[in-house]
């Protein structure tokens, strides 16, 4: 007989929220009882689990773009294009050292193999400061089905704010990853704004661009039903840009704008992915795409993720740039605080595309 949650330790879902959610156990606390069933609260809705009608592992994939071909224009053609067609590519010899990227995902491992009451320091509840937070699933309390993902998120306020507030398992290693992307960074959002009469990016397009970064730590543990959850639910990011680095497990997947086919982005040693976010959208009046993604929960293998979200300034307003807007195109966004439109995004469950509405004119 399949095991039910009244053979486990807990007797109703009530107290798996309690555990995992209020007590900061996590899913992954949750996965190491050795749970043999997925609590209630997991199950998604039908439509949000048969991902594997739809995903087409042949005959599209998300473009790999090579950094450093000497031929410079080629490369920024093809982050435009991928841009413009994708919303998501990965790129390879982007010139951030390899053994950054293996120190942040062994700080990663390190922060979540933390006792739970060294990781509960670090709640929305308990944390010392607003830009440091440890939580799980998305927004828990806006929920109706919770997702298979715990998170450390840590907004980059200063090297000493990080200092005195982050935790010291992998503060080094974030703050080295950080830095060390910010050339590459740089890079894809001059080719970016180039190719929408950008001329430079100065300081007021740096603020909007990338004037503030937040990442998180992701940790995905397994899950005893995979089939029946998410790690993380449809969605599109709200940075400007995204740089992702994923392990070798896979389980992210993307839409295709051309067919709407679920297309997985397959793990490639050393690469990022980079993924348009909605504030690019709005910026660039709808020519670049901030596109629907989503994480398989797996039920052999932990996974870990550490995104990097390149955002505008909290209190920017974006809205269509005049540079795009001078060629006669009617704007298709309203100027938004950004600020509000974060919060907007954080208040409610993922649903796909729809946080963008809120900008929509
Ligand atoms: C977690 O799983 C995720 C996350 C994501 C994230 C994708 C992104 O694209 S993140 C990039 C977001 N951009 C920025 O952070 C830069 C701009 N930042 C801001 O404007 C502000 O820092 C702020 C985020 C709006 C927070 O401002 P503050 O004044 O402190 O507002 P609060 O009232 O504290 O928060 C508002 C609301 O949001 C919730 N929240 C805040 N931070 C986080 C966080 N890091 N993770 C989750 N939720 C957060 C907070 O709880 C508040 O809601 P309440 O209901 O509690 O009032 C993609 C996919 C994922 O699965
Ligand atoms: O873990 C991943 O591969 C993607 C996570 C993600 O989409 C996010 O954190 O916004
Ligand atoms: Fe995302």
């Amino acid at each position: 007989m399949a095991p039910t949650l009244s053979t486990t330790q807990f007797s109703n879902p009530a107290e798996v929220t309690d555990f995992v959610v209020h007590k900061g156990n996590g899913v992954k606390g949750l996965s190491e009882t050795g749970i043999k069933a997925l609590p209630d609260q997991y199950i998604q809705p039908l439509e949000e689990r048969l991902i594997n009608k739809f995903v087409n592992e042949t005959d599209e994939a998300i473009p790999v773009i090579d950094m450093s071909n000497p031929d410079e224009n080629r490369v920024a053609e093809a982050v435009c294009d991928a841009a413009e067609k994708w919303g998501f590519f990965q790129v390879i010899n982007h010139g951030v050292p390899l053994e950054v990227l293996d120190d942040v995902k062994a700080a990663t491992h390190r922060f979540f193999n933390l006792p739970v009451e060294e990781k509960c320091k670090f709640t929305k509840e308990n944390s010392l400061s607003t830009t440091v937070r440890f939580g799980t699933s998305f927004s828990p309390l806006a929920e109706q089905a919770l997702e298979w993902k715990d998170y450390l998120s840590l907004f980059f306020v200063s090297e000493a704010e990080a200092e005195q507030f982050w935790p010291d398992i992998c503060r080094n290693e974030t703050l080295e990853y950080i830095d060390k992307s910010k050339k590459m960074v740089r890079k894809l959002l001059e080719y970016l704004g180039k190719n929408l009469n950008v001329k430079e990016l100065d300081e007021t397009k740096e603020s909007l661009f990338m004037g503030s970064i937040r990442v998180n730590l992701n940790y995905y543990p397994i899950c005893p039903n995979p089939d029946l959850t998410v790690g993380v639910g449809r969605h599109s990011d709200v940075s400007s840009l995204t740089i992702l680095l994923q392990d070798q497990i896979g389980g992210l997947h993307v839409r295709s704008l051309a067919s709407g086919n679920w297309v997985h982005v397959p793990p490639v040693p050393g690469s990022f992915v980079i993924n348009i976010g909605d504030a690019m959208q709005i910026l660039s009046n709808g020519r670049y795409k901030s596109v629907e993604h989503r994480v398989l929960a797996n039920g052999n293998n932990n996974r870990i993720s550490v995104p990097i979200f390149v955002n505008p300034k909290p209190e920017s307003v974006i809205g269509p740039l005049p540079e795009v807007i001078a060629n006669g195109e009617e704007p298709i966004y309203r100027d938004v605080l950004y600020s509000d439109y974060v919060k907007y995004f954080f208040r409610k469950a993922h649903d796909g595309k729809k946080t963008v509405d809120y900008a929509k004119i």
